[in-house]
């Protein structure tokens, strides 16, 4: 391997970037962007580099230090732009919100001016705290992988081409190469979790390369996971919005991939960005041995002995917001609703009585209007056939469920 770390970057672009022709940069301005920035730009070439700084407004000095990054930019010929973040009244946990609406906003830059993916400053450093956290936590091998090279996430692919290099490494090379960077105070403040475990790697002389190579390691345990479940998962069958995965060889997988299937098929049903709580889907699968019918998420799973079915919950569905016509409850793509028609829900509950209801109407007046049912069934009321003038399409095909199974 290159002593150099600018060697190292490269070599991580070239291997993470590939020949995509635009790029953004995210930079703080802090060290490790810093550098990162300075190192990409020697690499670039042709390729179009974009730099952003998100301004949270959280220290006073936050706006002086976006425009000094917009400086820098400036002299390595590269354009900046500053992305305020507007907190309207939100209360919780600050530093997770400060992260949430940087991605939002560095994702909408980056799409906005076509960029293929954004470059992140995370170095080794910041991988063996992430690791560490996580271990504290008690987090399985989805946790102790950390943070992954490439992601996509809001709508973006996300690298971070400096996991293999260390903070002390890039702190040299910029001293070496004259180039300034800000510190930023709340890096040394101990009421931060991050900052308390990155003394305590320090405190205990913690090797920063091998704890961030074990998170490399569970990386590769979780990938062998993934494709185990992805194998499982080519026995299933999607029928209008519905999962069906075989009972005989669900029942024989281990209890890990059992849970990664059924995440996935919970997930494709209702669409949702996060996975289930951990124990609720421990009971879900302790329910399915048994043969009983459960909830999970939004979900209805109803096991038999060749065939377990994972449907969208009736009362789930009849809480999602009316709509005429655009995406209905996540799942369906409405594009022509016929005048005077709204849309309702039609399945069984945990107890295997039909529901009857739609849009929180009492029985009858429901089934005096026209509507469009939707669910196990797919007609229009009170005809119960398919309406001529309805144009509707699932918004998750199998495709998508195989990169939920291999997702995390
Ligand atoms: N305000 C910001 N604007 C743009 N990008 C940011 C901002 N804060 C963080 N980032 C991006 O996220 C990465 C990791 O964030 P983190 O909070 O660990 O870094 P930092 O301590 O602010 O600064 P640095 O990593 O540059 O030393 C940064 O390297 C940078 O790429």
């Amino acid at each position: 391997m290159p002593a150099n770390p600018a060697d190292r970057i490269h070599a991580a672009l070239d291997r993470l970037a590939g020949d995509a022709p635009a790029l953004g940069l995210a930079v703080s301005g802090g060290g490790d962007s810093v550098a990162l920035m300075r190192i990409a730009r020697e690499w670039a070439g042709d390729r179009k580099l974009m730099v952003a700084t998100v301004d949270h407004g959280l220290r006073p000095d936050s706006a002086a230090e976006a425009a000094q990054v917009g400086d820098w930019s400036r002299d390595l010929d590269l354009p900046h732009e500053v992305l305020p973040w507007q907190r309207d009244g939100q209360t919780g946990n600050l530093m997770a919100q400060a992260r949430e609406a940087r991605m939002r906003l560095l994702s909408d830059w980056a799409r906005r001016h076509g960029l293929a993916a954004v470059l992140l400053g995370h170095t080794a450093d910041d991988q063996a705290e992430t690791l560490m956290m996580r271990l504290a936590r008690g987090s399985g091998v989805d946790g102790l992988s950390a943070m992954a090279e490439t992601r996509e996430a809001m709508g973006m692919r996300w690298l971070r081409p400096m996991l293999r290099v260390q903070r002390a490494e890039l702190r040299d090379w910029l001293r070496e190469h004259g180039i300034d960077w800000i510190d930023d105070p709340s890096n040394d403040n101990s009421n931060f979790d991050r900052v308390r475990f990155r003394q305590a790697i320090q405190s205990l002389q913690l090797d920063v390369s091998a704890l961030a190579r074990t998170a490399t390691h569970m990386q590769e345990a979780r990938d062998a996971l993934c494709h185990a479940a992805l194998s499982l998962s080519k026995d299933a069958v999607i029928a209008r919005g519905r999962l069906i995965l075989s009972g005989r060889s669900f029942g024989k997988a281990p209890q890990e991939i059992r849970r990664r299937l059924l995440v996935a098929a919970c997930r494709w049903v209702t669409g949702a960005d996060y996975p289930p709580r951990r124990n609720t889907v421990l009971h879900a699968l302790q329910a399915i041995e048994l043969g009983n019918r459960v909830t999970l998420d939004g979900t209805m799973i109803d096991p038999a002995a060749d065939r377990i079915r994972i449907a969208r919950e009736p009362a789930a569905a009849l809480r999602a917001p009316d709509a005429t016509a655009g995406i209905w409850d996540n799942r369906w793509n409405i594009n022509s609703l016929p005048d005077g028609h709204h849309i309702a829900a039609l399945g069984t509950d945990s107890l295997g009585q039909t529901s009857w209801r739609q849009s929180g109407l009492p029985r009858d007046e429901a089934a005096a209007s026209p509507a469009l049912w939707l669910g196990e069934q797919l007609v229009a009321a009170p005809l119960l056939r398919p309406h001529p003038g309805l144009r509707i399409s699932p918004t998750r095909d199998a495709a998508d469920f195989r990169r939920l199974v291999l997702a995390h």
